[in-house]
């Protein structure tokens, strides 16, 4: 996948694409259900018409750059994973425009005649409630009358779960909420994180390890607790206990685990963490979930010692 990386520059041309291009719009952060939908008709779009397949998305995201608040806003996907996911989808090209308040204030219009058709795009897909332009004013009606002949236009319907549009802001309520074993059905798989492992040598052999992960910067992590996960480290899944302490939302923070049968890691070794199920939060209640019980969490009590 080639990717392009592109400056919004008043009165400056963007780079000139020779191959006429399907594109695919949105942010996609986590790539979930929703937005799997929107890349596997894109991709099929863009077979039929012997096209190559591009994404146009945004980074960072554009509530960092608009909200006042000088917190990092942690993603689902840090733009490498997405960028991962991408290929994976048989992605060809890759637009990330750095999404700047100069860039937020182009004109629907603008943003149509220099990033779809000044970049090629002949077909373009996305879903139902995409938005563009400054203020979000653009959506996909006015994309389509916008188009002039110059593109088509493909809109995916909504694609939902359980009467609940399927999208980033569900997956990140349902991590804030601890109910992690839900996210499968919006996410298409459990929640994973990358981080590095920092073990020191068990002064006694146990059926189990104990070790600190350290989790990539970037990433929104569950709420504090203590969560069932299991730990990728060479090719190798372990199963394990997390305890969840202190929660820097965005930057690099250290995990501590329990891993089962695992017992030798090598320090620094590279770890893909698979957030499972909740099991106590730090005053050890354990939420009664179920899929329309998201927000309101009903605790039943339990002792738990780690
Ligand atoms: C040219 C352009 C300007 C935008 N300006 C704004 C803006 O002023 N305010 C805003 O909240 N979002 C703005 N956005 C963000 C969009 O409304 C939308 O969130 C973004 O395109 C990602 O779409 P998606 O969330 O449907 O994937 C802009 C997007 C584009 C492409
Ligand atoms: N459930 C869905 N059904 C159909 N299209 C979707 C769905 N979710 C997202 N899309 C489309 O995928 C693209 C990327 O969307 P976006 O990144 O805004 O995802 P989102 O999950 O809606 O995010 P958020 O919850 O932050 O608004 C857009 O074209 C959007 O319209």
């Amino acid at each position: 996948m080639e990717i392009v990386y592109l400056e919004h520059r008043r009165n400056q041309p963007l780079p000139i694409q020779s191959d006429s291009l399907v594109m695919a719009l949105g942010f996609f952060d986590g790539v979930h259900l929703g937005h799997r939908r929107i890349l596997q008709t894109a991709k099929a779009i863009a077979l039929q018409k012997q096209m190559k397949l591009a994404v146009l998305t945004f980074f960072p995201h554009p509530k960092e750059v608009l909200q006042a608040s000088t917190a990092p806003f942690p993603y689902l996907s840090p733009l490498p994973v997405k960028q991962a996911a991408f290929v994976e989808m048989g992605v060809d090209k890759l637009f990330i425009v750095e999404f700047t308040p100069e860039f937020s204030c182009l004109t629907p219009k603008a943003f149509v005649d220099l990033y779809i058709v000044g970049l090629q795009g002949k077909h373009v897909v996305a879903g139902f409630d995409f938005t563009y332009g400054y203020k979000g004013e653009g959506n996909m009606d006015l994309l389509q009358r916008a188009s002039n002949g110059q593109f088509t236009v493909t809109v995916v319907e909504k694609l939902e779960y359980s009467n609940q549009k399927i999208s980033s802001t569900v997956i990140r309520n349902l991590l804030s909420a601890g109910h992690v074993a839900l996210i499968p059905d919006f996410l298409g798989d459990y929640y994973e994180t990358w981080g590095t492992i920092r073990a020191t040598p068990p002064r006694i052999q146990l059926s189990y390890r104990k070790a600190k992960i350290l989790v990539e910067a970037g990433y929104l992590l569950p709420k504090q607790g203590v969560y069932k996960i299991q730990a990728k480290i060479e090719e190798r899944w372990y199963d394990g206990i997390c305890h969840l302490k202190k929660q820097e939302q965005g930057g690099a923070q250290e995990l501590d685990v329990q891993l089962l049968g695992c017992s030798d890691i090598a320090n620094g070794k590279q770890v893909k963490l698979r957030w499972v199920e909740f099991y106590f939060d730090k005053d050890n209640r354990v939420p009664n979930h179920t899929s329309s019980d998201q927000e309101g969490d009903r605790y039943a009590i339990r002792s738990f010692s780690l």
